[in-house]
């Protein structure tokens, strides 16, 4: 079955060549995309969808979240906005309500979180375990997960559960819990912060994890300046997440991680190796009333910038990516392209996504060109200025993944 999508306003493809077309098209065949120009040279297709002049996007990717628990934070977050500071220790009551619910409720919650994301314009999701954190809550996490996303990450390094000594935990983390969880996981996640884990038990959660194969990312300097950029650098990790508190010579690190890509002509693609993405999390940043991580400065310097919801019941309990963009452009100074691209490109070089077929016969996802993975996000709207300039309206008004219309 073949669907053209014609009388497009703005198609804003996120890829270097295409760039943005002006009453464009797009053909959809199965799974793909089939094609991409301008509306008058559309090809027939089997079913016809006219935009009336709707902007379309790539569906958002969203390279950090964690959908996979139970509970509330309610009286948490209203203490919070009562002047309390944040801290890792809200983690243990997810933790708690998370052990205590039963596959099935976990499961159904963490559809139900994914449905709210899908509707209003996410089609590719990452997810990590970390409200487990033993053994068997860890892998039943990360079994549940991996019927509910796309990528998920193991996060046993999230929170030393109360009375268990530091350097003990880590050594499970890096060993039998590692070994459960490892069938259902593709990265590895820690959180190299104080009130969690130091800079060497990071490491050795690192080296654990890299030798069983995972892929790695690091939750780092969010609370105050850290380890965590130094260690996700050293480590070549796809991506360091918060990023709140950066030095100059943080900056000059992530953007060395890269010099060795090449973006070529197609600046959607590029080649060679990878560095370190910066993913910036504005949702968690307000949420927790933290300084907003230094996204204009990072993409200045050349590093490439993800934005995240990091959806989680403590810190940002919102999947809104429409709502982080918007906070991108209206309050981090990014222009409206740079802050889609991040949620959409940004997000699938964060997870290593923005090509696709060579090696695992999976298509590219974050950006609209032929032979990619038909994810698309229309807009009630004319353009994607208007996710800034009406911020919080609910302007998805189309949802297509994998080729299939979801919304
Ligand atoms: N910072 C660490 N982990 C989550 C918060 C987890 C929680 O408080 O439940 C985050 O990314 O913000
Ligand atoms: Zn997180």
């Amino acid at each position: 079955m073949s669907e053209l999508i014609s009388n497009i306003g703005e198609l804003m493809t996120q890829d270097g060549e295409l760039g943005t077309l002006y009453n464009g098209a797009i053909v959809l065949e199965g799974e793909r995309i089939s094609w991409i120009g301008p509306s008058e040279q559309a090809p027939a297709a089997d079913t016809h969808t006219d935009a009336q002049g709707r902007a379309v996007l790539p569906g958002w990717v969203d390279s950090h979240t964690h959908l996979i628990f139970a509970g509330d934070r309610t009286a948490e977050f209203e203490a919070r906005m009562a002047g309390e500071k944040y801290s890792a220790g809200g983690i243990a009551v997810t933790m708690e309500a998370t052990r205590n619910a039963g596959d099935y409720d976990l499961t159904r919650m963490g559809l139900g979180r994914v449905g709210e994301a899908v509707s209003q314009g996410t089609t590719y999701l990452e997810t990590k375990t970390g409200y487990g954190l033993d053994v068997d809550n860890e892998a039943r996490c990360a079994r549940i997960a991996s019927t509910v996303v796309d990528e998920v990450t193991y996060l046993g390094a999230h929170l030393v559960p109360a009375g268990m000594d530091a350097d003990e935990y880590t050594a499970l983390v890096c060993t039998d819990m590692l070994d459960a969880v490892r069938p259902y996981v593709s990265w590895a996640d820690v959180f190299c912060e104080r009130g969690a884990f130091t800079e060497e038990q990071s490491r050795a959660v690192l080296n654990a994890c890299r030798a069983a194969g995972l892929g790695l990312r690091v939750h780092g300097n969010q609370l105050g300046h850290g380890a965590g950029v130094g260690l996700a650098v050293e480590f070549k990790a796809a991506s360091v997440d918060h990023v709140n508190f950066l030095t100059d010579s943080d900056v000059a690190l992530l953007a060395q991680s890269w010099s060795g890509w090449q973006a070529g002509a197609n600046a959607g693609r590029g080649a060679g190796e990878r560095g370190t993405v910066a993913t910036v999390l504005p949702a968690c940043d307000l949420s927790t009333r933290a300084p907003l991580a230094p996204a204009r400065q990072l993409l200045d310097a050349g590093v490439p910038v993800a934005i995240a919801s990091n959806a989680n019941p403590g810190t940002s309990y919102t999947s809104s990516l429409a709502f982080c963009v918007a906070t991108a452009v209206l309050q981090m100074g990014l222009s409206v392209h740079e802050a889609v691209r991040a949620a959409t490109y940004g997000g699938a070089l964060a997870l290593g996504r923005e090509t696709g077929l060579d090696q695992d016969g999976k298509r590219a996802v974050g950006t609209l060109a032929v032979g990619h993975r038909a994810d698309l996000h229309m807009l009630r709207a004319p353009s994607a200025t208007h996710l800034a300039y009406r911020p919080g309206m609910p302007l998805t008004s189309g949802v297509w993944r994998a080729g299939v219309r979801e919304i």
